[in-house]
């Protein structure tokens, strides 16, 4: 399977999101990517359920949402009204995974969990067949256009193994400081889903980025 490029929102114009999500539109990314922040469980504050419904009319790739919120259970249906295919939550914020996971899948989304660069892959070890992707965070969630951890690459691999022997078909995601040299080390070990926000945005032609990074 052909990896797929999903471009988070975080790093675009804010002041001009619709000359954006044309962009992405026109672009080969199969996803796009929206970071919602609480200010508790990481520390910033993104935007919320107003706005991706606002970009959800305007774009017509896929919505990948990637929660860094407490108790992201509560905000299952107001994801869903969104129009949200994917709702991703991080492990480290629900303590009853395996329900929120049932949950999310009630709703009618794909149920994606994701963990901290300090949290081992061995803890989604129960969950491997009960979710459609697995999200290594390979920066500290908060912030764009922080440096890649180079460990990420291993875990990865890790993952991988795990997937294969629990005899799953989760994808494996991977998002922060992800760029054209550490997309094509992912590729290598074994990554699906490419996460790129300051290497997409910052880019001269955002386009052409995406392309880039779609054929390596
Ligand atoms: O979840 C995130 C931050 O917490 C973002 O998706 C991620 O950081 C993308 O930005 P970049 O590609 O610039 O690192
Ligand atoms: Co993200």
């Amino acid at each position: 399977m052909k990896h797929k490029i999903s471009p988070s929102l975080l790093s675009a114009n804010f002041a001009n999101l619709a000359k954006d999500l044309e962009m992405i539109n026109r672009s080969e990314a199969d996803w796009l990517h929206l970071d919602i922040m609480d200010g508790v469980f990481v520390p910033n504050i993104s935007f919320g359920f107003p706005v991706i419904k606002a970009v959800s009319e305007l774009c017509q790739k896929p919505l990948d949402v990637h929660l860094m919120i407490v108790n992201p259970e509560k905000f299952i249906s107001e994801v869903k009204a969104t129009g949200a295919k994917i709702m991703n939550v991080h492990y480290e914020t629900c303590p009853h995974l395996h329900r929120v996971i049932q949950q999310i899948r009630e709703a009618g989304m794909e149920p994606a969990v994701t963990i901290n660069p300090a949290t081992p892959v061995s803890v989604l070890k129960d969950i491997l067949n009960d979710v459609y992707m697995v999200l290594i965070m390979s920066v500290n969630p908060g912030f764009g256009g922080q440096k890649f951890i180079e460990r990420s690459l291993e875990k990865v691999k890790e993952l991988k193994m795990m997937i294969n022997e629990a005899g799953s078909d989760a994808l494996i995601q991977v998002d922060g400081g992800v760029n054209l040299e550490t997309a094509s080390l992912l590729l290598e070990a074994g990554a699906d889903v490419l996460v790129a926000g300051n290497a997409v945005f910052g880019a001269p032609s955002p386009e052409e980025m995406i392309h880039k990074l779609k054929t390596l």
